[in-house]
């Protein structure tokens, strides 16, 4: 595993938006089929969304060819409800860049048949060849997309029952009142998240110290479900001083050894592929190998 760590939730974003921007036109150099891209939602991946759209905006990066699938979405919310996570991806990101919007996938917390919903959306991200890269936040109790603690660490795309502790957090959207809240959503599952090629989850904020720690430092848990990241061929993790600052330092600078010797590696034998060839994607973001010798 990576272990990222910047000053900032700007640095943050940033790091995390030339990451997946350089996937992207990795991808591209060297294949035809769309570039599938899980997105979440919340105030986390706020800068990173900024960033990919400032890259879009300079002419470095297009989302012509790019495929999403989100996280989740609240059940009963229609899409046009301000805080529906469908609104929420268009304000942030989709209506600011060239993607097409058939590419773009979000639960549907109004079908009929939600059960239906959630096999017809599996469905869809096998079709669509599988996720790419999976980009994540976590709650503060550990949470990965709607995955409260006790989720199954083998689940799928279903209806979930939201914690008491995550109907809190989000009652902020909500004019601090968790009645308004609703009580269930349809989420991604553990093992959807797992199944992408490549895992990014970020962490910011204080508040994220303790689920940051558990993910890195114990074991894989299904009370700390953001933690399936360690049974990851290729995870990993940006987060910022804050949510570090729980990390053994050993641990901290073992992290940071990694990102210097990655970085000193890379240098040494041109694995930073260079901007991009392919289509949509003209760029000079900094180009990352997915997986590296030193990961
Ligand atoms: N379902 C979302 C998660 O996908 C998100 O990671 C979490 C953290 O949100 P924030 O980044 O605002 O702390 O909030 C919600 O519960």
């Amino acid at each position: 595993m990576r272990c990222i760590i910047r000053d900032t939730p700007d640095a943050v974003g940033r790091y995390s938006g030339d990451y997946v921007a350089a996937r992207i036109q990795a991808h591209f150099a060297s294949s035809d089929r769309r570039f599938v891209l899980g997105c979440p939602t919340g105030s986390t991946p706020l800068a990173t969304y900024r960033r990919l759209v400032q890259l879009y905006d300079e002419g470095r990066l297009s989302f012509r060819n790019v495929v999403t699938f989100n996280m989740d979405e609240y059940v009963g919310l229609p899409r046009d409800h301000p805080q529906s996570y469908h609104s929420f991806m268009w304000r942030h990101f989709f209506s600011h860049i060239d993607i097409q919007p058939c590419n773009v996938h979000i639960l549907d917390g109004t079908a009929p048949d939600l059960v239906a919903e959630c096999e017809a959306y599996e469905r869809a991200i096998a079709e669509a060849g599988g996720i790419d890269l999976f980009l994540a936040g976590a709650g503060s109790d550990g949470h990965v997309a709607f995955n409260e603690p006790g989720s199954s660490l083998a689940s799928r795309t279903r209806i979930k029952t939201l914690a008491r502790d995550t109907i809190a957090a989000n009652s902020r959207f909500f004019d601090d009142d968790p009645a308004q809240v609703p009580r269930m959503a349809l989420t991604v599952g553990v093992q959807t998240v797992l199944d992408a090629r490549e895992v990014v989850v970020l962490v910011v904020g204080q508040h994220k110290a303790e689920a940051l720690r558990r993910c890195i430092e114990d074991g894989v848990s299904h009370m700390n479900t953001v933690s399936c990241v360690q049974l990851h061929p290729n995870p990993m993790v940006v987060s910022d001083e804050d949510a570090a600052s729980e990390l053994r330092v050993r641990t901290y600078r073992y992290f940071k050894d990694i990102e210097r010797a990655q970085n000193e590696v890379e240098e040494m034998y041109g694995l930073q592929a260079r901007a991009g060839a392919g289509k949509g994607a003209s760029a000079a973001v900094l180009p990352r190998s997915g997986s590296g010798p030193l990961i």
